[in-house]
């Protein structure tokens, strides 16, 4: 299973539907009634449990936090399905074990033959139970690092001989495979289609009675025609979810395959998930998932969410105290080092995960609409049959009007079209984690986007700054060297200082000797920035001692540190949001270097500045510092008043090409584009006007101001906001939860920080950057853009409006066939008291062709042309006016066959345009004239056909092909317009 991959919500959904264990005796609705009751008096039993042996731990230098961790645990039963009773037991039972066990440890034979001197099953208990006692045992973070021979410094060493050692004795970080299901599996599930049994029924009784009449094997026909009808449709629906099933592995594995960072060797390096070893170093950040169980070793302010595991929202914090890091939980903020002490199926994770299995596949919006259509024409057929049998008792006939009332292709052209849809979509760089999001993305019509990252291209550089006042580009060495020459001495090295401690990011020498820079592109630039102005990374880091971080986050939109001076006093620093920073200023650095009062005018010149700044595209930050005298207590807040300004830097963030391309794209399809972004309203609106989403009606707005509107003013302002700038997470959320709620519009959120998660989970369908993304965007999205390009996007809008107008295509065929044979039969079978068509008849024309047809109709590709009409939208009809009236005008005419070409299309009189492109449409269409002449010709007994001569096969082609003529000529009737067809 994944490491951290799957919303709790789902997993848990997943174990409650599966109630396949234990308990059979009963129910499933005894169980499902029951259960809560059930595993109440289980958790207090166990509760008991714990307090009669803690009793007598007690004693023993246990620690309330095991026994809160124990609480939790018991907590955590009510959530889980009853296999994991056996696990969360044999864990109730290892706990007590594991506190009676305070003798000395001693490593088993072949740990200590490899070299170490601490087995996987010890690690794992000190880690899974938060075991303080034992891990003290082992001598701390530092002991158990020791044991497994590695440096919480230069991490592991990678020998070849003691690397495959490792991997011997602790495994790897992989967790076991749920065993795909096979083939024969796929076939049984198609097998249980209400439709198909209806069938099978009718097969049964078209044989006994076929077989009693008119003896074997001439009675038989009918009956085995229907048997072969339903194997064929039975075949391909099992082929298609079977593939398809093998595609969402492959995509579920791709996903799940992450990048860690690590030091070994003594280097930073990038390194799979699935690469990771006990004894590790793993460099952890803000919204990264903890790839497998360790311990903390270094790190600021590092907050966990546990709720993955425990279902407890609350976060945990972690630090030298609690070094507990557990995989499959998350780091919502803060950054850390973490020593890996076990991995793969042996981390808690990976034990809770082997007892619980993948839920199932979740139908589509459209396939559940589509199966309620399909259950309502059932159901009329069925009438029609009843009453065909009460007007004639003596005959068959109802069976072949419940077998031609059956639209049995209808579910099977769904999933084709999306999973085509989808496949596509993957080789156009947009992975599709849900299939509904192909058919949703089709009917967008708003799409917000954030701007960094996705309508920039993420790459940025400080291109202009103003340094105790002195405003100076400084795009080149000749600049920066100006720069340089005019900026005093002192105040040089205040910034440097600031920079290179006050930062997410390191530069780190890597193996091959080069300069490397990690972190967020914002930090990034401002570490190269410091470098050009010839600091050196790890000269300035020795100078001070850091003392206290609060990492970036886009609610404050600031970062600050604070440091301890050679001189033992303390200074804080403060960088973020320019406008924000420059509020907590009191004073700033003159040209002079000297400390001066920052009066109204000077206020107001910086504030110019940013202007200036903003006004040129460029995002801005303030840098500023205080110093914080001697007195400071570790648990308070650093302060935020009374700063000294340092200076302000404008970081270029070029557009991405073609976003504007797109945008126009967009705007003639009928969706809006917004921009929702962090950053300042000027350096918003000047990006936004450069790619075309910002137009002279449109509103731009600050978040702050946006959430201070009321309703009212909501309702009226929000269809002409088109660039929301300063918002927090929550502003995004709302304006998405507004769009969709207040205007029924069908939104599609892009993203690729932590802050975005909310909008994206809020939104119909969420875009996460794959390569800029962070883990946890990756997770809440439906779709994910694997070259973070804004163009991309369109491409998916593109074939999500195929989709849809595929799957009309197919139900306008289907509804025609299905009337005309549904009048033809029940009139005839009033009025002369038998049917025209023969249930075999019935069922070429309407079963097995329509399976073909289906795979014919989903793979007809896109044409731009569908994105120049309206979305539908969320309240779009689906079988529209259009529809309507080419089926009840194609009923008229037409009596069966030959009516696919004029399918292709419901609205152009030309069907023929770019059809030899779409070559499975030529294959499929070519094979069901081959097998039309086949059974005409040849299997006449079985089909109830004669050989027809020549003259009257042209016949047939003629009166055919005049069905287009008839189609043509009733798509020049007007008909009310509607979404895409109108
Ligand atoms: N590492 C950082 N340290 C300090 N301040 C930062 C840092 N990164 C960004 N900022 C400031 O915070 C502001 C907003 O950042 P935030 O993360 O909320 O938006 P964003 O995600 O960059 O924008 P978007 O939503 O368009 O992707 C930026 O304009 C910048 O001034
Ligand atoms: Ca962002």
């Amino acid at each position: 299973m994944a490491v951290a991959t799957r919303r709790p919500r789902t997993r848990w959904r997943g174990c409650d539907d599966d109630n396949d264990d234990v308990g059979g005796r009963w129910s499933w609705q005894w169980q499902w009634s029951q259960s809560e009751v059930w595993w109440v008096n289980w958790g207090e039993m166990m509760e008991r449990y714990l307090e009669k042996n803690f009793g007598e731990v007690k004693a023993k230098n246990t620690t309330n936090e095991a026994l809160e961790r124990w609480r939790k645990l018991c907590g955590l039963v009510k959530n889980l399905k009853r296999r994991n009773l056996v696990l969360v037991t044999k864990g109730a039972h290892n706990f007590v074990d594991s506190l009676k066990a305070c003798c000395k440890y001693v490593a088993p034979k072949e740990v200590k033959a490899a070299g170490f001197r601490i087995c996987a099953e010890e690690l794992g208990s000190i880690v899974e139970f938060q075991n303080k006692p034992k891990l003290e045992m082992h001598g701390g973070v530092a002991g158990i690092a020791d044991k497994l021979c590695t440096s919480t410094t230069n991490g592991l060493n990678v020998t070849e001989n003691l690397h495959n050692r490792r991997l011997e004795i602790y495994g790897v970080n992989k967790f076991a495979e749920i065993r795909a299901r096979c083939f024969l599996t796929f076939i049984w599930d198609a097998l249980h289609d209400m439709t198909l049994i209806i069938l099978a029924v009718c097969a049964v009784v078209s044989l006994v009675v076929g077989i009693a009449t008119e003896g074997w094997p001439n009675g038989s026909h009918d009956g085995l025609g229907i048997v072969a009808s339903i194997l064929l449709v039975v075949l391909v629906t099992a082929t298609s979810d079977y593939r398809q099933s093998l595609q969402f592995k492959d995509l579920d594995n791709e996903k799940k395959n992450i990048t860690v960072q690590v030091t070994r060797d003594g280097y930073r390096q990038k390194l799979s998930v699935y690469g990771l070893v006990p004894g590790d170093m793993v460099h952890l950040a803000i919204g990264d998932p903890v790839p497998a169980d360790g311990l903390f070793v270094s790190g600021f302010h590092v907050l966990i969410n546990e709720s993955s595991l425990t279902g407890e929202s609350e976060l945990v914090m972690v630090n030298a105290e609690n070094p507990f890091l557990l995989s499959g939980t998350k780091v919502q903020d803060g950054a850390c080092k973490m020593l890996v002490t076990c991995v793969g199926m042996k981390t808690q994770w990976g034990k809770l995960m082997a007892t619980i299995s993948e839920g199932g596949n979740d139908e589509t919006p459209l396939q559940v609409k589509l199966n309620g259509a399909a259950t309502i024409i059932e159901k009329i057929g069925l009438f029609f049959a009843v009453v065909t049998f009460a007007v004639m008792v003596q005959g068959l006939f109802q069976i072949t009007i419940v077998v031609v009332a059956v639209p049995e292709g209808l579910p099977v052209a769904v999933t084709l079209s999306l999973a085509f849809a989808m496949k596509k979509m993957m080789n156009d760089k947009a992975l599709v984690r849900n299939l509904a999001a192909c058919e949703t993305m089709g009917s967008a019509t708003a799409i917000c986007s954030n701007k960094t990252g996705t309508l920039t291209t993420n790459h940025m550089t400080v291109v202009k700054s103003s340094i105790c006042g002195i405003v100076k580009e400084v795009n080149n060495s000749n600049e920066i060297h100006n720069l340089c020459s005019e900026v005093p001495n002192s105040a040089r090295k205040i910034l440097l200082e600031s920079i290179f401690n006050n930062t997410g990011g390191e530069v780190v020498v890597n193996k091959e000797g080069k300069v490397e820079i990690s972190g967020t592109p914002t930090e990034t630039a401002l570490l190269e920035f410091g470098m050009a102005l010839g600091g050196d990374f790890l000269d300035v880091r020795k100078e001070c001692r850091l003392v206290k971080v609060e990492p970036f986050n886009s609610e404050k939109k600031r970062m600050g540190v604070v440091l301890e001076l050679p001189d033992g006093s303390f200074r804080a620093h403060c960088k973020g949001a320019s406008e924000i920073v420059l509020d907590a200023c009191g004073k700033k650095l003159d040209s002079k270097g000297e400390v001066v009062f920052l009066d109204k005018v000077a206020i107001n010149h910086m504030k110019d500045t940013i202007e200036e700044f903003a006004n040129e595209a460029l995002r801005t930050l303030c840098v500023a510092y205080r110093d914080v005298g001697t007195e400071l207590s570790a648990s308070d807040p650093i302060p935020f008043t009374n700063y000294t300004l340092i200076g302000i830097v404008g970081i270029k963030d070029p557009v991405r090409p073609g976003v504007k391309e797109s945008v126009v794209i967009y705007r003639s399809a009928g969706i809006t584009v917004r921009m929702v972004t962090g950053d300042n309203i000027n350096t918003a609106k000047a990006i936004a006007r450069e790619c075309g989403i910002l137009t002279d009606e449109g509103i731009a707005i600050e978040g702050p101001v946006f959430r201070e509107k009321s309703s009212k003013e909501l309702q009226q302002i929000i269809p002409k906001i088109l660039v929301m700038a300063r918002s927090s997470p929550l502003d995004k959320h709302k304006l998405v939860g507004h769009l969709k709620n207040m205007f029924g519009e069908v939104v599609a959120v892009t993203g690729d920080g932590k802050n975005d998660a909310p909008a994206l989970h809020e939104a119909d369908i969420g875009l996460a950057m794959g390569i800029a993304g962070t883990e946890v965007v990756k997770e809440s999205a439906d779709v994910i853009i694997l070259d973070d390009n804004f163009s991309t996007i369109v491409n998916d809008a593109k074939w999500g409006r195929s989709v849809y107008v595929n799957i009309q295509k197919f139900v306008q065929f289907q509804l025609t066939v299905n009337v005309v044979a549904l009048i033809v039969n029940f009139s005839s079978a009033c009025l002369t008291g038998s049917t025209p068509l023969t249930a075999v008849q019935q069922l070429w024309a309407n079963l097995i062709m329509d399976t073909l047809r289906a795979l014919a109709l989903a793979t007809e590709p896109p044409s731009d042309e569908l994105m120049k009409r309206e979305p539908s939208g969320r309240n779009g009809n689906f079988i529209s006016n259009v529809t309507w009236r080419n089926i009840i005008g194609q009923s008229l005419y037409q009596l069966i066959v030959f009516n696919e070409i004029s399918s292709r299309d419901m609205e152009k009189i030309n069907v023929f345009k770019g059809i030899l492109k779409n070559y499975v449409f030529v294959i499929v269409l070519t094979c069901i004239v081959l097998f039309q002449i086949i059974i005409i010709q040849f299997l006449g007994s079985f089909a109830n056909t004669t050989p027809l001569s020549l003259q009257q096969w042209f016949l047939s082609v003629f009166v055919g092909f005049l069905s287009m003529s008839v189609a043509a000529a009733f798509k020049m009737i007007p008909v009310g317009s509607n979404c895409y067809l109108g």
